[in-house]
């Protein structure tokens, strides 16, 4: 941001609070709360630990927002995910999310007269403009009303030839939508041959197969795409693209759809990337764009960083030695969403940030119980080390299992969860600490999709419909452990407190006054 010379880092001293204690930061990703049913899996889940944050001290557990305008969505339809969660847990503040920028941008015309869109229609006389991104109306990675204002527009400025690059979703949206959006796609190209523009769809394959790996967990992801995408290669090949989805859905879910490529008569790729063609990432979340950026030789993607003066900057200005853990799918979400969308550390003497890796090559229904228990130790042996004041981590099980739609292995995802947190509160009590524990978003507490009354819907075929999404309910926050001062204990004059809530309060149990224009603490100190 470059922002940083003129900031005064220095915090307030809180007026009652101590200094000096140990805080274990725990988000739960993936952990909402909702009616205790057969598909919350939550509740169905032996959860002993996150039972009694809730139970035994009723003061000092509450829920906030963590979807919507609470965290800088558009709308309040909007379910919250990790990257707004966490950028809001981190920052203090709410600012206007990556959707609403593009919609912004969009409505104005503002996004046609950047340099980037000048630096793109350089190739619109002789090459041909690639839209590669997920093709859904989830509104975490992309939005489909988005791409097709996109193509409009850019086809209105000049572009003669377009390919469009689709990942099919069924993650943020429910599994077999991706047949409706390749349709609706299908239609608007054929709408833009008809007005002269040569416009199709070129290669195809799904999100978590192909292309949408984070943090470089996968690069086999990656290259799968590639393939398909630059080189035009792919082991389905298809002259329709409704029909490969249609047809490779027989064997995998829309999120893992094997890579296809679109071809012509003579079995020839119709949209392989050539040299002097312009590509254009479609997606507003960078997280999972990062990796293929950078097999396309985007070298500075530190230059989109929009978010300053997060609470870990100023706590480690302020001496707060850091330590943040979690295993790859998530090492991001606690590191460089958590810090604004910034990579690396701010002091390397100050903080340490460890990767735990993630299993690959499963989907993590098949190993519910992820890394929860390795974090659980990194995390307990960081506290017990005494180096660290604050050590925060992700821990995945409820989102990542959620994803998968499979309610049995969800439910052991959150005991393994819970065991994790305890693990980590018991090394609390042992160094006198203090803990916050809360959520990201909710995931795991809903595994259905349901009408507006709360019933679990069915399709045609009397099939209950999963939902392999997030949800929009709040998430739990809970705080104590032998280092908080007594009397402190959650306001009651912020009902609508939201993630973004939880830096000032953190930052008041280290022992400072959080900056103004942070949203304000959700706790108070009472004199007994
Ligand atoms: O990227 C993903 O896995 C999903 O779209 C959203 O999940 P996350 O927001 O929890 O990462
Ligand atoms: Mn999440
Ligand atoms: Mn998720």
């Amino acid at each position: 941001m470059g922002s940083s010379g003129q900031v005064s880092w220095k915090l307030e001293d809180h007026p009652s609070l101590p200094k000096g204690k140990t805080i274990a930061l725990i988000v739960l990703d993936g952990w909402g709360e909702y009616k205790p049913d057969e598909y919350n899996c939550i509740h169905v889940a032996q959860t002993p630990t996150m039972d009694s944050l809730k139970q035994d001290a009723p003061e000092k557990w509450r829920l906030i927002r963590a979807h919507g305008k609470a965290v800088g969505l558009p709308t309040e339809d909007d379910m919250g995910n990790s990257e707004v969660g966490h950028n809001a847990l981190g920052a203090g503040r709410i600012f206007a999310q990556g959707a609403k920028l593009v919609d912004l941008a969009l409505a104005s015309g503002k996004i046609y007269e950047g340099e980037g869109f000048k630096y793109i229609s350089e190739c619109f006389e002789k090459g041909t403009l690639h839209l590669i991104g997920l093709l859904s109306d989830g509104g975490v990675h992309s939005r489909l009303d988005q791409v097709q204002l996109l193509l409009k527009g850019a086809s209105e400025r000049g572009a003669k030839r377009i390919r469009v690059h689709i990942l099919t979703d069924g993650r943020d949206v429910l599994d077999g939508s991706s047949v409706g959006f390749v349709e609706t796609l299908e239609n608007d190209l054929a709408k833009l041959r008809e007005n002269g523009v040569d416009a199709r769809i070129a290669s195809g394959g799904g999100r978590m197969y192909v292309t949408m790996d984070r943090y470089e967990n996968d690069w086999d992801v990656v290259k799968r795409g590639w393939d398909a995408q630059v080189l035009g290669e792919a082991p389905h090949k298809f002259t329709n693209a409704v029909e490969a989805v249609k047809k490779l859905r027989e064997s995998a879910n829309d999120q893992y759809l094997a890579p296809f490529v679109i071809v012509d008569e003579n079995e020839k790729a119709v949209g392989p990337i050539l040299d002097g063609d312009a590509v254009v990432t479609f997606n507003f979340r960078a997280d999972r764009m990062v990796m293929l950026a950078k097999a396309l030789e985007y070298q500075d993607f530190d230059k989109f960083d929009r978010i300053d003066r997060t609470s870990g900057e100023y706590l480690v200005h302020n001496g707060v030695r850091t330590f943040a853990c979690s295993e790859t799918v998530k090492f991001g979400h606690v590191t460089f969403f958590w810090n604004g969308n910034r990579s690396g550390c701010f002091n390397p003497e100050m903080e340490e940030y460890v990767e735990i890796p993630s299993d690959v090559g499963i989907t993590f229904n098949v190993q519910p119980k992820m890394k929860a228990l390795e974090i659980g130790e990194k995390a307990r042996d960081a506290i017990l080390s005494r180096k660290f004041d604050q050590v925060r981590v992700n821990i995945p099980n409820g989102d990542m299992v959620g994803h998968t739609g499979d309610i049995q292995a969800t439910v052991v995802a959150c005991k393994a969860a819970d065991e994790a947190v305890k693990m980590i509160i018991d090394a609390i009590e042992q160094v006198g600490g203090i803990y916050v524990v809360t959520a990201d978003h909710g995931n795991a507490e809903d595994m259905v999709k349901r009408n507006k009354s709360g019933q679990p819907l069915h399709d045609k075929n009397g099939n209950l419909q999963i939902l392999t999404s997030h949800t929009c309910q709040p998430v739990p926050i809970a705080i104590g452990g032998p280092g908080l001062a007594a009397g402190v204990r959650f306001r009651n004059d912020v009902p609508d407190g939201g993630l973004a809530n939880v830096a000032a309060t953190v930052m008041n149990l280290h022992g400072y006054v959080a900056p103004s224009d942070y949203e304000p603490t959700l706790i108070e100190a009472v004199n007994n």
